[in-house]
């Protein structure tokens, strides 16, 4: 059967590290998604992200969408069949709205993963990432950085919840969630 490991927790919370150390440990592909907000240095392409205009984001078929922060992100049905072609267990990382989308329309194949840290690390990782420091303070107001801060009440009874404060205990604890999905 197909699977996804969907990452989701707050902005900083190293969701996308996790996605990385899968491709290059185990290599599971990651869902590319799409999104307005602009590139950030040293982000590729095609690779991290679809980068689109309002108008060019309009244009592609989206299991779901969000606003978060001020800019749209989606992820399309043509992403994940393109990563499930490569191999059946594959990546993808959400904020909790997506995330509850994807567990509401993938139910058993979904393997849920929270990402969390305390808030003065998240603030830490997002200025040590070199995000601009105003539109750090506008991302820490914003209503869904807020709320992704919790696990929602809908994905409780369906996350394993890992704390990425030292990336060495999180790195096995990943190891440990993929233990049973490893191909033999
Ligand atoms: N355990 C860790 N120790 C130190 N730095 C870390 C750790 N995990 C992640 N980081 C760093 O923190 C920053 C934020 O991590 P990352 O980009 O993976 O977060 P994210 O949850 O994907 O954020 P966003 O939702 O904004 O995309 C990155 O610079 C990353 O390299
Ligand atoms: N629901 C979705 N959330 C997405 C998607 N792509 C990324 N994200 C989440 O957005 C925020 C901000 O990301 P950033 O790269 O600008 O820091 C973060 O929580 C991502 O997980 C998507 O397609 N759908």
């Amino acid at each position: 059967m197909k699977k996804i490991i969907v990452l989701t927790g707050a902005s900083g919370s190293g969701k996308t590290r996790v996605s990385h150390y899968l491709t290059q440990e185990y290599q599971i592909p990651a869902v590319v998604t799409h999104t307005t907000r602009p590139q950030r240095t040293g982000e590729v392409e095609g690779q991290d992200y679809y980068f689109e205009t309002s108008t060019t984001f309009a244009t592609n078929d989206y299991l779901e969408c969000v606003s978060y922060a001020g800019y749209q992100y989606g992820s399309s049905r043509q992403g994940l069949l393109r990563a499930w072609q490569k191999q059946d267990l594959v990546s993808i990382v959400l904020d909790t709205a997506g995330a509850s989308r994807y567990l509401a329309e993938f139910g058993e194949q979904v393997i849920l993963i929270f990402v969390t840290t305390s808030l003065a690390t998240l603030e830490k990782r997002l200025a040590q990432r070199g995000d601009d420091p105003v539109v750090i303070q506008a991302r820490l107001q914003s209503s869904e950085f807020q709320r992704d801060l919790q696990l929602p009440a809908d994905l409780r009874a369906r996350a394993q919840i890992v704390n990425n404060e030292d990336w060495i205990k999180t790195s096995q604890q990943i190891d440990q969630i993929i233990e049973p999905f490893k191909k033999k």
